[in-house]
């Protein structure tokens, strides 16, 4: 497998690059008979585009899906689905006069190391702008999950060393960086807007719960649900580490503290985040991801040529300040694609659920 595929029976390929003609997914493996259209999509793509938070790079693309296979009459037809968004606003010539360097923190050094040849013309595969396809095939997870009584959501629980204290859901929609503390979304405005005056940028910490979850999903032994949500997460551009239910602070409990009683009417805590021995336990899912700071900035750093001379690099070009909360959606989406593969799963597996 070359890498850009995700899931067994329910699976996703994305391609094309940031500053190609367009980006993309092709889903295969999706039940026929789903009410799905470009709406469903957009729905998603608007949540993840660029704009929004002060945190978001300038770059204007509409982000319009096209559906090219795979639904007819407003409905899948079980046979692979196909979707588009063109690239609008590429503007490559900002990236000319890096051509030839590495930018500290990107993939640049490293597809250079790997393949030998690099389109030096934005971030290519290695920009979220590939999240484009991932986004939109989670439109269609989505769905399948809404009919079965799941649902995902991700929230900002901290930016640049700002955490928030209060988990009021209900608010996280009137602030721009989705956090579900109002006050500590104005301590992240603030933060933002000293570090993005040094030329700097920021990371932040997300925090995605999946409710309504069976019990159940899951394949034993190297496809455990939480192995398969991690790798999932992490597969994701800047994340740095996940943590499923305490994570490492389940390290520095007893097991008497980090148990989970089980009564007749169920789980009386979630330290486990909704997942045992790699199979949910029907509680909720509780995953955390850290997200590090964007690595093209126009603060003078060290760097090297591709001939491996020293030099000093200034990323200029439109770049997010912080991945969050536009990766926020990202996450819920790569949840949605694990979920909804697992689901499918299960159904061939047990006649008993
Ligand atoms: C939603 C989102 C937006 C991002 N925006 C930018 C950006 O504008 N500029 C940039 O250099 N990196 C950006 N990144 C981060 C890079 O894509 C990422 O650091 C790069 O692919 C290298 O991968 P790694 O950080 O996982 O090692 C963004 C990531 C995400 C998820
Ligand atoms: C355009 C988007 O974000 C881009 C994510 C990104 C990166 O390196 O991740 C770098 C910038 O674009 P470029 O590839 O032109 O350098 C961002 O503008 C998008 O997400 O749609």
């Amino acid at each position: 497998m070359a890498g850009n595929t995700l899931g067994g029976l329910f699976r996703i390929t994305t391609w094309g690059e940031s500053h190609g003609e367009a980006v993309g997914v092709v889903i295969d493996g999706a039940p026929a008979g789903i009410p799905f259209t470009e709406e469903h999509v957009q729905a998603w793509l608007d949540r993840r585009k660029p704009g929004g938070a002060k945190t978001s790079t300038s770059r204007k693309e509409p982000d319009r899906a096209r559906i090219l296979s795979g639904v007819f009459e407003g409905k899948t037809t079980g046979t692979p689905v196909s979707i588009m968004v063109a690239n609008k606003d590429a503007r490559s010539s900002s990236y000319a006069d890096i051509m030839d360097l590495y930018r500290p923190g990107h993939g640049d050094i490293t597809y250079d190391a790997k393949y030998g040849i690099r389109d030096y013309r934005g971030g290519g595969r290695a920009s979220a702008r590939e999240t484009v396809g991932r986004v939109a095939a989670a439109a269609l997870a989505g769905e399948i999950l809404a009919a079965a009584g799941i649902s995902v959501r991700a929230a900002t629980i901290e930016l640049g060393g700002v955490r928030a204290l209060k988990r009021d859901y209900g608010t996280m929609a009137e602030n721009p960086y989705l956090c579900p503390d109002a006050e500590a979304a104005e301590a992240m405005d603030a933060r933002v807007d000293e570090v993005r005056r040094k030329g700097d940028s920021l990371g932040g910490v997300v925090e995605i719960i999946a409710d309504g979850v069976p019990a159940g999903l899951g394949e034993p032994v190297f496809e455990k649900l939480d192995a398969a949500l991690a790798g999932a997460l992490m597969g994701i551009g800047a994340v740095k580490g996940v943590e499923i239910g305490d994570g490492f602070e389940a390290a520095r409990l007893t097991g008497s503290e980090n148990n989970d009683p089980i009564t007749p009417d169920g789980f009386a805590s979630n330290h486990a985040g909704g997942i045992l021995a790699g199979i949910s336990s029907g509680a909720p899912l509780v995953m955390r991801v850290a997200v590090k700071p964007i690595p093209s900035i126009t603060r003078e750093q060290e760097t090297i040529n591709t001939r491996g001379e020293a030099t000093t690099i200034r990323t200029r070009g439109r770049h997010d300040v912080a991945a969050v909360p536009r990766v926020n959606v990202v996450c819920e989406a790569m949840v949605a694609l694990v979920l909804v593969d697992h689901f499918l799963r299960q159904r061939a597996v047990s006649w008993n659920r």
